[in-house]
């Protein structure tokens, strides 16, 4: 049997096919069903606009000769959309096979509907036929319609999941914010921290590109074929365009007006939220690395899930998968954003179709990201720090004192002590590349002139406590 010939048509990329459900609340925004109905929204409310008018124009029809609708009129139009399911996606695709133009099948699906308007819906009727895409060029109708489908996209499931997970690591960096960690720079054993800032780190970083995506900005235009409104004003001279553009966008649409473009709306806005996006996908694909490393290291431990297989060969192994998968995925989403940023903000003159194309993959830019969340905010919740392997590498490590004591030798020095020079060498002889341990330091200690204060302080630090203001230093999260 050829997998061509199952119905319903199995997925050829794995966002629609195993991974679907991650994947499926970004259907009901970014599919190619939510952008058509999001289409025949603008399309609608356009055709509201222009016949009922706004306060700017004092409710007057925009359109010489165009009869406002009732209520029940307005409701029977914007039910076209909402009404959008498997029949009206054939519809829609049945005048797309002879338009060879998905914004004129639209049009087309729009005027169908009108067709079957009841008759005491007197304004809807074959003339109305004239008003829908009045004066638009498509461009009008996709920039509005991507942005506010993006927008949905960010608002109603990335954003949110995003939000988990900086929430989900605020929680467990204040629970763990006094749980001392010996560091590792350069992969060696260093100053110790705690396992509740460094996650701490995490968060800061991450509220901060939250900040910038909820002050993103969402552009629109409708201003015509090269953004001159030349056919509005050939057909409505009379009328303000640009005033009318300025309330459909903003008001009705709920984006920001942008009075300057060429045919496309220059689509920098989608430069900058994916790039934003990149760079959150970037921190928490650091986040992934760092996890599965402790996770490697054993500071952090996994809960096994009951009755799932590890290694199908060595039965003792939980393996770090949802991590691992969630780091894969966030560099797929960022190469396919990287490449939204870069190509979207290029058009030839007043227009190519470049960009139509490629904006059916924000989609599975976003998508890519999405299921990557989806994993790492499972991955997080199934792991927990093991104290036992925490404890043991800070004790195993006493040489990490090496610095305390140099640095409390120069205050020293610095205050006149005598026999406080060269307090990094003599620090650096008895430490590097030694194993040490808490004798020896304290011997170290003894051996120095240290007034007795300091001389308690110092020998009062282990590598546990050896953590600075680390625990402090988590209320800086937010
Ligand atoms: O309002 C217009 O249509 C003006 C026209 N520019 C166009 N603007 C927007 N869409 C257009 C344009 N041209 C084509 N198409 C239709 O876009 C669709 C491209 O399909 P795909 O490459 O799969 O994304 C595919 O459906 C195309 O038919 C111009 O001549 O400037």
């Amino acid at each position: 049997m050829k997998l061509t010939d199952i119905s319903p048509a199995i997925a050829l990329t794995p966002l629609d096919g195993r991974y679907h459900n991650a994947t499926a609340p970004l259907v009901e925004y970014l599919s190619e069903p939510a952008l058509n109905r999001e289409r025949m929204r603008v399309e609608v409310e356009w055709m509201i606009l222009l016949a009922n008018g706004f306060e700017g124009n004092g409710n007057q029809p925009v359109v010489d000769g165009v009869k406002p609708f009732t209520e029940e009129e307005k409701s029977f139009l914007r039910a076209i959309p909402e009404d959008f399911g498997a029949e009206g996606i054939a519809a829609h695709a049945a005048h797309e096979a002879v338009t060879h133009h998905d914004v004129k099948a639209v049009e087309y699906y729009i005027d169908d509907q009108i067709d079957k308007a009841p008759a005491e819906l007197t304004n809807i009727n074959d003339a109305l036929k004239t008003l829908v895409h009045f004066a638009c060029t498509s461009e009008d109708i996709n920039n509005l319609s991507i942005a506010r489908c993006v927008k949905n996209a960010m608002e109603n499931v990335w954003t949110p999941a995003f939000k988990e997970i900086i929430d989900h690591l605020a929680e467990k960096a204040e629970e763990y914010k006094d749980k001392a960690l010996l560091s590792l720079t350069h992969g060696q054993p260093a100053t110790p921290t705690t396992l509740g800032k460094e996650l701490a780190v995490y968060v800061y970083r991450l509220n901060r590109q939250l900040k910038h995506i909820e002050n993103q900005e969402y552009l629109g235009k409708i201003n015509g074929a090269t953004g001159t409104f030349g056919a509005h004003l050939a057909a409505c001279p009379d009328v303000d365009w640009i005033a009318v553009s300025r309330e459909f966008v903003t008001n009705r649409m709920g984006l920001t007006w942008n009075p300057l473009t060429t045919q496309i709306e220059s689509h920098d806005w989608q430069a900058e939220l994916y790039s934003t996006v990149s760079h959150a996908n970037r921190i928490m694909h650091n986040l992934c690395v760092d996890v599965w490393m402790y996770i490697s290291r054993g500071v952090f431990a996994q809960v096994p899930v009951k009755g799932a297989t590890g290694s199908s060969t060595m039965p003792h192994k939980v393996n770090p998968i949802r991590f691992e998968n969630a780091e894969a995925n966030f560099e797929i989403s960022c190469s396919l954003l990287d490449t939204l940023s870069a190509t979207l903000v290029e058009s030839r003159w007043q227009r190519d179709l470049t960009d139509s194309t490629t904006q059916r993959n924000i989609g599975s830019a976003l998508g890519y990201s999405q299921l990557a969340l989806y994993n790492l905010m499972g991955g997080l919740k199934s792991i927990h720090p093991n104290d036992h392997v925490i404890s043991r590498e800070l004790d195993e490590n006493w040489e990490v004192l090496g610095e305390p004591i140099q640095t409390a030798m120069r205050a020293c020095e610095l205050r006149g002590l005598p026999g406080m020079d060269k307090p990094y060498e003599k620090v650096k002889e008895l430490m590097r590349g030694h194993e040490i341990n808490k004798e020896q330091v304290e011997a170290f200690i003894d051996q120095q002139s240290f007034d007795p204060e300091t001389a308690a302080r110092l020998k009062a630090l282990t590598p546990a406590t050896y953590t600075g203001v680390a625990s402090k230093l988590v209320e800086f999260d937010r």
